[in-house]
């Protein structure tokens, strides 16, 4: 039994922050022919299959739910039925695994799937993480969202993103967060040349020694939970509702894919008919300009009345739009069909619904119209006054 351990690396970062941006740029590197891709989302309708450009067959796209919870049972079995493809020639050799978490993900479960699971631990080595900061909101997200400072302490690697967006004043204070949260992994400049080659993944085996303290106690306490998980697999379900990134081991039984946390809602729209660019304009900045800040992350591909044929992607991240993309025709596999999927804390499914609503011509029976919508964006679906 003299066999390499094939290294694995993990892919993470916040909502929005940038892992599909680089994994794109990783997929073009000649290193990277041999490399299967695993990616998860947190949603109720995939999009993000349509927007990793698969120069390579072995993405394997993991069902809806994170990483972190529901689906880290078969984040285990893909890495073993990989093996089982590569033993019995099915599979082409592997020469590395990568793993880009969803951006809610706490990233030390997903690690002690990979180090801790015995199955797995006899045939990968984790070969590093890396974390994507976007230099925008890194700072507040750090700040608010415990998953995403775990996400920088655990880190190999800081690959720091959208600096071209941020102030200088931005850039210094964040840069300075890291370096407390984390001393030792280095700090690489998303916008340079090589942070999109595949040297960054190689970060020799994952040391928690390395780390602040607080690393080896979260991979200990997944470890624990794991044992109480192997023992105790009747006790489902219970105490969901909790904010995530608190007491894992209960969290591992979430059965309710799309409750991230009391707060966190994951939902998507789907849209038949082309829209009017105007329209969907109106709708995403009155979305923006009222509840910028809840609005985790929006991801839409839409069929536009001009040229339905060539859709338009368009990403927001917190108060943040990117500017759109026009794609020339419509990733294969796809249904044609407008769709948006959007995480959000604090802002109910039903509000955004009736907006999309307003501003598409949907509009529900008793359900106030776009000018009233517009003059009180604030106003209750469903009474008029
Ligand atoms: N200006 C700028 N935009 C960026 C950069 N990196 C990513 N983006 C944009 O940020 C948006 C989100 O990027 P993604 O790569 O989809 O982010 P992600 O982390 O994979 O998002 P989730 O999977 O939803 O967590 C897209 O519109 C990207 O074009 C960057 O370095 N500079």
């Amino acid at each position: 039994m003299t066999q390499t351990r094939i290294p694995v690396s993990i892919l993470t970062g916040f909502l929005g922050a940038g892992k599909s941006t680089l994994l794109n740029r990783l997929l073009k590197d000649p290193a990277m022919k041999d490399a299967a891709v695993i990616i998860n989302e947190f949603g109720e309708v995939g999009i993000d299959h349509l927007l990793v450009e698969a120069s390579n067959d072995a993405v394997v796209e993991l069902s809806d739910g994170c990483l972190c919870c529901t689906v880290r049972g078969e984040l285990v079995d893909t890495l073993a039925e990989l093996i089982d493809g590569m033993q019995t020639g099915r599979i082409k050799p592997l020469s590395r695994i990568v793993i880009e978490t969803t951006g809610l993900a706490d990233p030390a479960p997903v690690m002690q799937s990979v180090m801790g699971h015995p199955a797995v631990a006899q045939h990968f080595d984790l070969d590093g993480v890396v974390t994507v900061v976007d230099a925008v909101n890194g700072l507040s997200t750090i700040d608010a969202y415990p998953e995403a400072y775990k996400q920088v302490a655990v880190a190999d690697r800081l690959i720091l993103t959208k600096k071209t967006l941020a102030d200088a004043a931005t850039i210094a204070g964040l840069t300075q967060r890291l370096r407390s949260l984390n001393p030792r992994a280095p700090i690489t400049d998303g916008d340079a040349e090589d942070a999109g080659s595949a040297a960054m993944l190689v970060n020799g085996l994952y040391d928690p020694a390395s780390k602040i303290a607080d690393v080896g106690r979260w991979l200990k306490d997944e470890m624990a939970a794991d044992d109480h998980h192997h023992h105790d697999h009747h006790h489902h379900g219970h105490d969901h509702h909790h904010g995530h990134g608190h007491d894992h081991h209960h969290h591992h039984h979430a059965h309710d894919v799309n409750r991230h946390g009391a707060s966190i809602r994951s939902y998507s729209i789907l849209h038949d008919e082309p829209i009017d660019p105007m329209a969907i304009n109106m709708f995403i900045d009155l979305l923006r300009s009222t509840h910028g800040e809840k609005l985790l992350r929006m991801k839409a591909i839409v069929a536009l009345t001009d040229r339905p044929d060539k859709p338009l992607v368009l990403h927001g991240v917190q108060s943040i739009f990117h500017p759109p993309v026009r794609l020339p025709a419509w990733p294969e596999g796809s249904d044609r069909k407008t769709r948006l999927v959007l995480i959000t804390k604090d802002l109910s499914e039903s509000y955004v619904r009736d907006l999309f609503g307003a501003f598409t011509g949907k509009l529900a029976v008793d359900r106030p119209d776009r000018a009233a919508m517009m003059d009180n964006p604030l106003s209750i679906p469903g009474f008029k006054f």
